[in-house]
């Protein structure tokens, strides 16, 4: 295809919009959010924070939400439906542990097999009755909270979203309630906490909640989502002719590792117009058609560009030399196992990749055959990166299921076409 031309602000950062929804819900006073992402999973946020009797409006470009505090959410009459939304679920049960009512938490068939021990066992620690099937490691969840004791929970993962959960909860606690992780996962729920006027302590690895601050509504500016900018930054490096320019995508250096690896691969990428939303650093990203080499990536790096990855193996299936990508098993617990779904799939195109215990080795360059038919299986990541492959291979390629697309990028399709 002909180079892909021009510049686009992509939408809203979706780990960030969760958090606004959420943040401004457990909130006195008015919040106001602006490039709020109109996903699905974040409109899966929206449902539940409603039906807890939060009040929220959209009043043209703005999400506007109007809270008494914590202790304004009512038992919910319905079961909470977090759809295919890892964040909802896991954000949205630290929350819950505190409060000293019942909720139920369901989702999608996705969401039924991932796995949440990792947030109701810590959140057992400090005194929540969870339970589920498996005794709790799956959905549906049932919470009755209140009376947190708090903690200091190492955590054996590096996941924001366990972070988030047990820090929600700690607000609720008496005392202090600190988490430690392996390396450090994104950021955004220490940063905004602060925006909302709450205390965070952020050593090297660990963060430090004192229980008891009340959260004051705020005005919340997301950024751009960097994640989903990685899909346009991908396909501007792979294409011939391609020079583009993607608006006020948040920089945040615990989401930047995309650009270390397009950098190191080679890529012809440059950051201009740099400023902050709040406590968010955003940037204007430039990238363009580039020559690329094989890496390693693995360590510090992965929590950093984790759902950035299925992209990556596209980008090294062009690159010159082997890719190796390890220490990566968190992606066998996403929407799907994106270990297996993009190997399998990419090796259908005709790429030499491997999977691994950890992760995928890639040599490249190699042709993608087009004419074929590949599947998102539901999981928007996959569906974005098939795409990608449709852009680059020597036939158009067709990709099935690519609603889920629009679980964090709606209008993914519309901005690859105002670009060509
Ligand atoms: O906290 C968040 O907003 C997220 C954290 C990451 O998950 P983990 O916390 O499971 O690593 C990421 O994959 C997900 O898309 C969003
Ligand atoms: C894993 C993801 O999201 P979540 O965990 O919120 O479902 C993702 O967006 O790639």
């Amino acid at each position: 295809m002909n180079g892909l031309k021009g510049s686009i602000k992509v939408p809203g950062d979706k780990s960030i919009s969760h958090r606004a929804v959420m943040f401004g819900a457990i909130a006195n006073g008015t919040t106001e959010i602006t490039g709020f992402l109109q996903g699905e999973d974040c409109l899966s946020t929206v449902a539940c924070m409603k039906e807890l009797g939060v009040f929220i409006r959209e009043e043209g470009e703005k999400m506007v939400i109007e809270s008494n505090g914590i202790d304004g959410l009512k038992e919910p009459r319905r079961v909470l439906d977090v759809g295919n939304s890892g964040t909802t679920i896991r954000l949205l049960s630290g929350i819950l542990a505190s409060l000293p009512f019942s909720s139920v938490l369901v989702g999608d068939d996705s969401i039924a097999k991932r796995p949440m021990a990792r947030v109701t066992g810590p959140l057992k620690m400090m005194n929540a009755f969870i339970d589920g099937r498996e005794n709790g490691q799956f959905t549906p969840l049932f919470i009755r909270g209140g009376n947190l004791k708090r903690v200091h929970y190492i955590s054996p993962v590096a996941s924001a979203q366990v972070k988030s959960s047990i820090l929600l909860a700690g607000l609720g606690a008496k005392g202090k309630t600190k988490v430690t992780e392996p390396y450090r996962s994104r950021d955004h729920t220490e940063r905004m906490l602060q925006s909302f006027g709450v205390k965070v302590t952020v050593d090297e690895d660990s963060v430090t909640i004192e229980g008891g601050q009340q959260l004051q509504g705020t005005k919340v500016q997301v950024p751009g989502d960097i994640s989903s900018a990685a899909f346009l930054l991908v396909a501007g490096a792979l294409v011939n002719n391609s020079a583009i320019s993607l608006i006020d995508v948040g920089i945040n250096p615990t989401r930047t590792g995309i650009l270390d690896v397009l950098k190191e691969m080679g890529a012809e990428l440059t950051i201009t117009n740099e400023k902050n939303f709040g406590k968010e650093p955003v940037g204007t990203l430039n990238i363009k058609t580039s020559e690329l080499r094989g890496i390693t990536i693995g360590g510090e790096i992965i929590p950093r560009l984790i759902d950035e990855i299925p992209a990556i193996a596209v980008l090294a299936t062009q690159a010159k030399g082997t890719t190796i990508i390890k220490d990566a098993e968190e992606l066998k617990v996403k929407e799907t196992n994106r270990i297996d779904t993009m190997v399998n799939q990419l090796k259908e195109l005709g790429a030499n990749i491997e999977a691994t215990d950890d992760g995928m080795k890639i040599i490249g360059p190699t042709p993608l055959r087009g004419g074929q038919l590949v599947d998102s299986f539901g999981d928007h990541r996959i569906g974005m990166s098939m795409a990608l492959c449709g852009l680059i291979a020597d036939k158009p390629i067709t990709v099935k299921n690519t609603e889920s697309i629009s679980i964090s990028y709606p209008s993914f399709f519309s901005d690859l076409n105002d670009l060509t």
